[in-house]
């Protein structure tokens, strides 16, 4: 038996004995799906819903918390000490730079292998053709939208962000066994909050820098924001009022229901993300939160639902299992990286040759400019991933899915 077809029996073992995230994948569904002969299996140690929950503790929970909470902390105690402290260039742009190549770009350059993965099957070459398509088309289309209509771009990349960073952290407490998100308004209101945390809140403590970092986007298109409304007192008021609201409301539903320890970490990350996202600078901030949160959430998923790298975890610990992931990731990286400063060059985004770029890029309006074109860029690339995540969540019966199949 070839390496694949092994992972191939194993996931296939899995599928019957425990379900996706826990759930609700039954023989039927392993049969719809197109499962091999359950005979031929090999024991992975642990069942699919356990190691998935030990993943998403270990790697996806545990070391976003030290981060973030560490960070928070910092943050006020240096304001609290010294006043507000102001980050000097490379502090404020240094996360979405690592992201490049750590964990933020590479956590979707796997959405060739995840669905198959996702569904228990072994990745083809009809699954990589299905995706390279979806990117094609949906990545070509937003980049259209982009140039035509840069301001109504910029609304859908902050709401598509939105709606995918709620679904993410939905997915991850489902993983951890959440018993409390058993309903659709409750889980309507998780994707609502965890995704408003670093959508909304920024805009309620930092509005001019907010501003900045959207006008840089359009400015690539020769277009200006226009959005004094937004960032006045009495509109950030009403948002942040009425978003406080739904926070409270989602978590009081979801105690209700149960109050178990998994709903007590919902509601510790909830306050932690407000504390995070309304102290510490939103460039820096979401640059941080992409990396160690979004990104590390989704990678556990993608080690749980890969039959190699979830043994690697079970066997030999996060590292082993991170590492195939992360080589997983590698090719479609590279390209992403290559292809992002093709368009800079192409773009007169980074002049590639010139002083400033020997000398780390000059000015802080370059910096901006390239900021900018790398977040126009994730945003291309987030339209077709939010589409392979979502399919994701069906294929394992979790996350939105449940939104929709379940009361
Ligand atoms: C940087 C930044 C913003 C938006 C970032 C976005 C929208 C990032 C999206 C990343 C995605 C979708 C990654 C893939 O999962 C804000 C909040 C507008 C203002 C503050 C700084
Ligand atoms: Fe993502």
């Amino acid at each position: 038996m070839n390496e694949s077809s092994e992972h191939h029996a194993n996931e296939s073992t899995d599928r019957r004995t425990s379900e996706p995230t826990g759930r609700h994948a039954t023989e039927s569904t392993d049969r719809r799906q197109g499962g091999p002969a359950p005979s031929r299996a090999i024991e992975v140690p642990g069942d699919r819903s356990s190691v998935a929950a030990a993943v998403m503790r270990g790697v996806g929970v545990r070391p976003a918390w030290i981060v973030l909470g560490g960070l928070t902390l910092a943050w006020a105690v240096a304001s609290a000490l010294a006043g507000l402290p102001t980050l000097p260039w490379w502090l404020r742009y240094g996360p979405l730079a690592v992201s490049l190549a750590v964990f933020g770009l590479p956590h979707g350059a796997v959405d060739h292998l995840a669905p198959a993965r996702a569904a228990g099957r072994r990745p083809t070459a009809t699954w990589l053709l299905a995706v390279g398509l979806l990117y094609l088309v949906l990545g070509s289309a937003y980049g259209v939208l982009w140039w035509t209509l840069p301001v109504a771009s910029a609304a859908l990349f902050v709401a598509l962000t939105w709606f995918h960073w709620g679904q993410g952290d939905l997915y991850a407490l489902d993983a951890l066994g959440a018993r409390h998100l058993d309903g659709r308004g409750v889980r309507t209101g998780t994707v609502l909050v965890r995704g408003g945390l670093p959508m909304l809140v920024p805009l309620l403590a930092h509005p001019e820098e907010y501003r900045v970092v959207v006008g840089a986007w359009v400015a690539l298109f020769g277009s200006e924001l226009d959005a004094a409304w937004l960032l006045s007192p009495t509109v950030r008021g009403a948002l942040g009022g009425g978003f406080a609201l739904v926070t409270v409301a989602t978590l009081l539903a979801g105690g209700r229901r149960d109050g178990d320890g998994v709903w007590l970490l919902d509601a510790g990350e909830t306050v932690l993300l407000w504390g995070y996202f309304l102290l510490v600078p939103p460039l820096f901030a979401v640059g941080v939160y992409f990396c160690v949160w979004h990104s590390i959430r989704h990678i556990a998923r993608l080690i749980a639902v890969d039959p190699a790298a979830r043994t690697a975890f079970a066997e030999e610990g996060p590292l082993p299992a991170l590492l195939r992931t992360g080589r997983d990731a590698l090719p479609l990286t590279v390209v992403s990286v290559l292809l992002l400063l093709a368009i800079a060059v192409v773009g007169d985004i980074v002049v590639v040759g010139d002083v400033t770029v020997a000398g780390g890029i000059g000015t802080q309006a370059d910096l901006r400019s390239a900021a900018a074109l790398y977040l126009v860029f994730i945003s291309v690339l987030t339209l077709p991933h939010v589409v392979i995540v979502t399919w994701m969540d069906w294929a394992e019966s979790a996350g939105l899915a449940r939104l929709v199949d379940k009361q």
